[in-house]
């Protein structure tokens, strides 16, 4: 059964009886108190537990010889009834040891009485107690699909007290206090419901048949209460009441109400007159008195409150993770017939659509006609230029509930022109699927004929609006439409500018047109190589991007001058001593791994700008392998002694290039081929691979891997993908 059967039946039960659970749970948590302060009273006697009917019933028989019963009540405190010795009324709670009256029972409060009215019947008599037996239904029902949510949520029964994720805080709580009060809360719906059904005789009622036969009472062999055999076994503690004979005559009897039965005694001779068990029904009733209302135990009465009082805060909380699904509500100015630009979303609980919210106001305040829907309503969409892909991933690497059909649809509804497509996943890395699904989509989207990448995927971790705006910059540079930084999704961040100093340029160096630039940042600041520098070429909102080095603590990126580049042509023109403002943008997802076994670096042209800074700083001898594909042997002479001066230093353990105009004529996919194996077990032994530079060239690459995932590892790519185990980086 999917997540979302549970989850409506669980929202629609709560939202039809929240207002009276709200009641019941306010009032259950106030009656909880009544049974509390009933228990602190001083008539519990030391001593009860041992005392038995044959110490008890002579010596209070011979104290008050017009006690007719004898109670214990749910809190143990001993109650006779009677006349005394002046012939009146007596009723006293009472030491059943000395027979010393300790005090004298009170009528219940008048404020309990009216909170028990409301919690069982509302004011409304029949009406209210159907009403609220009801209400105890539907409880159980929440608890049941509340348990199967859990079970869902934490992939297993196995697993259900497993670590939570915390997410945030109102379903975090709503799923821990869930666990912790599931077994309170289904005991005191369940008993509830039992309680209503006996109480509209559902389950029919059965009498207690103590048939006694009066013309086989005897008189002889008399014997003393105190040595009656009945009496002697049975305890104070095992008893509720004790009726005692009304008179003397051997034709009335003592009546023993016992926990599980009832039996009558011959006041002369001690014998069983007869004996008859509760029928089950009766002890289940009894039962479930004392779960629901804890009127036995002062402990379970106090976890009966806190229950309750759960309830409230389930109430609470479990609208506010509605509301907050509720957020995906999907407002469309223009049709799908018209739109360039279509937004799909993949999400469970709403906050991805935030994220596509901003996008599409964006393009809309830029007078476009953008189209945003849910990945399950994939369509044909006759107009669309771009697709804009934003999903997140639930279970193990699944789709959340509105993307379920997307895989099945993409395959079956091609787009009729090209389309250029962009993916972002949203995930946690707290999941050991880190963006699965949204790694699957982009992969699926990649063997489509129609569609083009326009960018590197891009992963969100935690819903980081800096993550999202950093896809937001490339989005805007490569499509040409500037994303402004989304300003409501990055209210507390303001830009911050560095000042660099170019330290050297080998901008005159070479023919091919690719150089490095070094920089020295005025103030210190923590950078590290996979970060990405933004610089303004024209000083207006135009931001180009580049893919940093950390090399000898200078910043290194790597450019190839393009005719009538704006950010190469301006990197290109300076000078040392020059400064330029700038940004650096963290880019943790393309970071050299802090634990891997190896690391296998694949590269183009000036993609391979950062891995120059992170060989430089592999001081602890990480084995990498770098694969870097170039026209011919010049055009990689200016990463060649550096390459060999680290590989002397064992920071490069291999360097493997492919020339793609001179001799063989390979390209790096060619050599991923050739070493299938070593992918495979660097992959298998907890290795890392990183791809930095062209989409084209990754596309090739991924396609290979693909296949060596598949066929030598038994797994997707995506399984690596979303361990961290395929960095990439590309444009
Ligand atoms: C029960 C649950 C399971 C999740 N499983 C994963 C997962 O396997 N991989 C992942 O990257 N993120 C996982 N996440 C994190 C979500 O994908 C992430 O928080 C996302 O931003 C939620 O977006 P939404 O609110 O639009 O559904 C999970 C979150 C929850 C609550």
């Amino acid at each position: 059964m999917t997540i979302s059967i549970w989850r409506y039946s669980h929202l629609a039960l709560a939202v039809s009886s929240f207002l009276l659970l709200l009641l019941a749970s306010v009032t259950g948590v106030i009656l909880a108190f009544e049974p509390v302060a009933q228990k602190i009273q001083p008539y519990h006697t030391a001593g009860f537990e041992q005392a038995s009917l044959a110490q008890t019933l002579p010596l209070l028989r011979s104290k008050y010889p017009g006690i007719s019963e004898l109670t214990v009540n749910h809190h143990q405190f001993v109650i006779i009834k009677g006349s005394d010795n002046k012939g009146e009324n007596l009723e006293a709670y009472i030491d059943p040891q000395t027979g010393k009256i300790l005090g004298t029972p009170e009528k219940q409060s008048e404020f309990f009485l009216w909170v028990t009215d409301l919690h069982r019947s509302l004011f409304i008599h029949e009406t209210g107690r159907f009403i609220i037996g009801l209400t105890a239904f539907l409880l159980l029902l929440i608890a049941v699909s509340g348990t199967m949510l859990i079970i869902q949520r934490q992939r297993g029964i196995k697993r259900f007290f497993t670590r939570i994720v915390k997410e945030n805080a109102a379903q975090y709580y709503h799923v821990v206090l869930g666990r912790l009060s599931l077994i309170p809360i289904i005991l005191i719906a369940g008993t509830g419901t039992y309680l209503s059904l006996v109480r509209f005789e559902i389950i029919p009622p059965e009498k207690v048949a103590t048939e006694v036969d009066f013309d086989a009472i005897k008189e002889e062999p008399r014997q003393e209460p105190a040595s009656f055999a009945i009496f002697k076994n049975t305890l104070l503690s095992e008893v509720q009441s004790v009726e005692f004979p009304f008179s003397d005559d051997p034709e009335d009897y003592y009546t023993l109400k016992l926990k599980d039965r009832e039996v009558a005694v011959n006041q002369l001779t001690g014998e069983i007159l007869s004996e008859a068990k509760y029928p089950t029904a009766q002890l289940l009733t009894e039962l479930s008195l004392d779960l629901h209302t804890g009127r036995t135990n002062i402990i379970w009465a106090i976890i009966l409150a806190v229950a309750s009082g759960n309830i409230l805060f389930f109430i609470y909380s479990g609208f506010k993770i509605s509301f907050r699904r509720r957020a995906k509500s999907i407002k469309n100015k223009y049709t799908l017939d018209e739109s360039r630009f279509i937004i799909l979303v993949g999400s469970e609980n709403g906050n991805t659509f935030r994220f596509a919210r901003a996008i599409q106001q964006q393009l809309i305040k830029h007078g476009q006609k953008p189209f945003l829907t849910e990945l399950n309503n994939y369509t044909l969409y006759p107009q669309a230029e771009h697709l804009i892909i934003l999903t997140a991933t639930y279970g193990l690497g699944d789709p959340p509930t509105n993307a379920k059909r997307f895989v099945k649809l993409l395959q079956t509804t091609p787009q009729a022109q090209p389309v250029r497509y962009s993916v972002i996943g949203f995930g946690s890395h707290k999941y050991a699927d880190f963006c699965k699904f949204a790694f699957e989509v982009n992969q699926m989207l990649s063997h489509q004929a129609w569609a083009t990448p326009l960018l590197d995927m891009h992963t969100v971790n935690d819903r980081s609006p800096e993550e999202f705006s950093l896809w937001a910059e490339a989005w805007s540079q490569q499509a040409g439409i500037a994303l402004a930084v989304l300003p409501e999704l990055r209210k507390t961040q303001t830009k911050r500018f560095e000042t660099l100093t170019v330290a050297a340029n080998t901008c005159c160096e070479n023919t091919e047109g690719t150089f490095l630039i070094r920089f020295q940042p005025k103030r210190k600041i923590k950078f590290t190589s996979g970060d990405l520098l933004a610089i303004y070429p024209a000083n207006d909102h135009r931001e180009r991007l580049y893919s940093i080095g950390l090399v000898q603590q200078e910043l290194q990126v790597s450019v190839r001058l393009l005719p009538d580049g704006l950010g190469s042509g301006f990197l290109h023109r300076l000078k040392p001593g020059d400064t330029i403002p700038a940004r650096i943008i963290k880019n943790d997802h393309f970071h050299f791994p802090k634990k891997a076994t190896g690391v296998l670096m694949i590269a183009n042209g000036t993609g391979i700008g950062p891995f120059l800074g992170m060989i430089c700083q592999n001081s602890q001898q990480t084995p990498i392998h770098l694969y870097g594909g170039f026209r011919d042997r010049e055009s990689c002479n200016l990463y060649k002694p550096f390459l060999e001066e680290n590989k002397t230093a064992q920071r490069l353990t291999q360097l493997h290039l492919a020339l793609s105009r001179e001799g063989e004529k390979q390209y790096v996919s060619d050599l991923i081929s050739r070493d299938a194996d070593l992918v495979a077990n660097l992959l298998a032994t907890g290795g890392v691979i990183m791809i930095c530079g062209s989409l084209a060239m990754q596309k090739d690459v991924t396609a290979i891997l693909e296949n060596i995932c598949q066929t030598k590892l038994n797994q997707n790519i995506s399984y690596y993908q979303s361990r961290s185990q395929l960095l990439t980086d590309c444009y």
